[in-house]
């Protein structure tokens, strides 16, 4: 063989997981309605060489933190023999475990997930488009660096930031303050962008998943009911409080007799959590009793976060300081 013969471009390795979700769904036979029975099959990538793993077969519904940490351990021993990973996964906690391998994972290799709005034997299928997509940005040489990324509808969310925003829309995926990238199809050439260079983040490496993390929703003339009890219980709270991170007042003595853990998110859908008010259970004074703002992350992200430090080992003071930093 010539001294300068180039050996043939491997063909790149994609690690396909299945978990569930209605991309893996279809009506039951017995009329229940639609549960998970197939998983989705990769179309048109031929000269990819894609192994396949489906370590549960889940509605996301039923997906728990123990999940969570079963996936992130196929994908670390996956990553290093492929390329690119894929997870397909239902949308209604999609966002969750996106973010749970976001705080727990820190391979190499780009990991992309993705679900669907509708199920194979609807005529609008998004299954299909869905899954190639996400085949492509896992792939693709400027995907690495970015953390797990979600890819629905021809846009590329981070995990930090995506959230379902639709019940049944098939651009279900939004967030503040939108898609980081966008990957479209010329022929059947895919043509992508990202609109901002990676960054980087910290991961952390819980010894388990079993915190038991409640979340609580204010709403106008909340007056306590269930946090003295969801206090006693769990390991840590989060309240998905209003506005900038505000309370009834009846709240702020709650707050100040807990030890443990409360961090303070909102139920608004877009912008930080900053203790601005001063008022009886306004934000500057829930701070002041020992609450810790959420920043940006939505209320159950912060669950995951809290869940993921608890499950760590740090102290209530080193939680404050990650959330503090915006060190996710
Ligand atoms: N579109 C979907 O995947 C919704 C479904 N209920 C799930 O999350 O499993």
């Amino acid at each position: 063989m010539p001294s300068d013969a180039t050996p043939p471009a491997r063909a790149p390795r994609l690690a396909l997981i299945h978990t569930g979700g209605t991309i893996a769904s279809r009506p039951s036979p017995d009329g229940r309605g639609l549960t998970p029975q197939t998983p989705p099959t990769l179309p048109g990538l031929e000269q990819v060489q894609v192994t396949e793993a489906q370590p549960f077969s889940l509605p996301s519904p039923h997906m728990t933190p123990g999940h969570m940490g079963q996936l992130a351990a196929l994908i670390r021993e996956l990553a290093p023999t492929h390329d690119g990973v894929v997870v397909t996964h239902g949308t209604d906690t999609l966002e969750e475990t996106a973010f749970a391998l976001h705080l727990m994972l820190d391979v190499k290799v780009p990991v992309v997930l993705t679900g669907s709005m509708r199920h194979a034997e609807e005529i609008s299928w998004d299954g299909p488009a869905n899954l190639l997509d996400a085949a492509h940005v896992a792939l693709h040489p400027h995907s690495p660096g970015r953390g797990p990324l979600v890819v629905i509808g021809g846009d590329i969310f981070d995990a930090r930031t995506v959230t379902k925003i639709h019940t049944t829309a098939v651009d279900a995926f939004g967030g503040y303050p939108g898609p980081i990238g966008r990957i479209d199809r010329e022929g059947h050439t895919p043509r992508l962008h990202y609109f901002a260079m990676p960054e980087p983040r910290a991961t952390y490496h819980p010894t388990h998943l079993r915190a038991r993390v409640e979340i609580l929703y204010a709403y106008a003339g909340w007056t306590g009911e269930g946090y003295a009890e969801a206090a006693e219980r769990a390991d840590g709270l989060v309240i998905a409080a209003l506005g900038t991170g505000n309370l009834p007042a009846e709240l702020l003595p709650l707050i100040q007799g807990t030890e443990k853990p409360v961090v303070i998110a909102t139920r608004t859908h877009a912008g930080p959590v900053l203790p601005v008010y001063g008022y009886a259970g306004g934000g500057a004074t829930l701070v002041e009793a020992g609450a810790i703002p959420a920043s940006f992350l939505n209320a159950h992200k912060a669950r995951l976060l809290l869940l993921i430090l608890l499950g760590q080992g740090l102290t209530r003071e080193q939680i404050q300081t990650v959330f503090e930093r915006d060190e996710f």
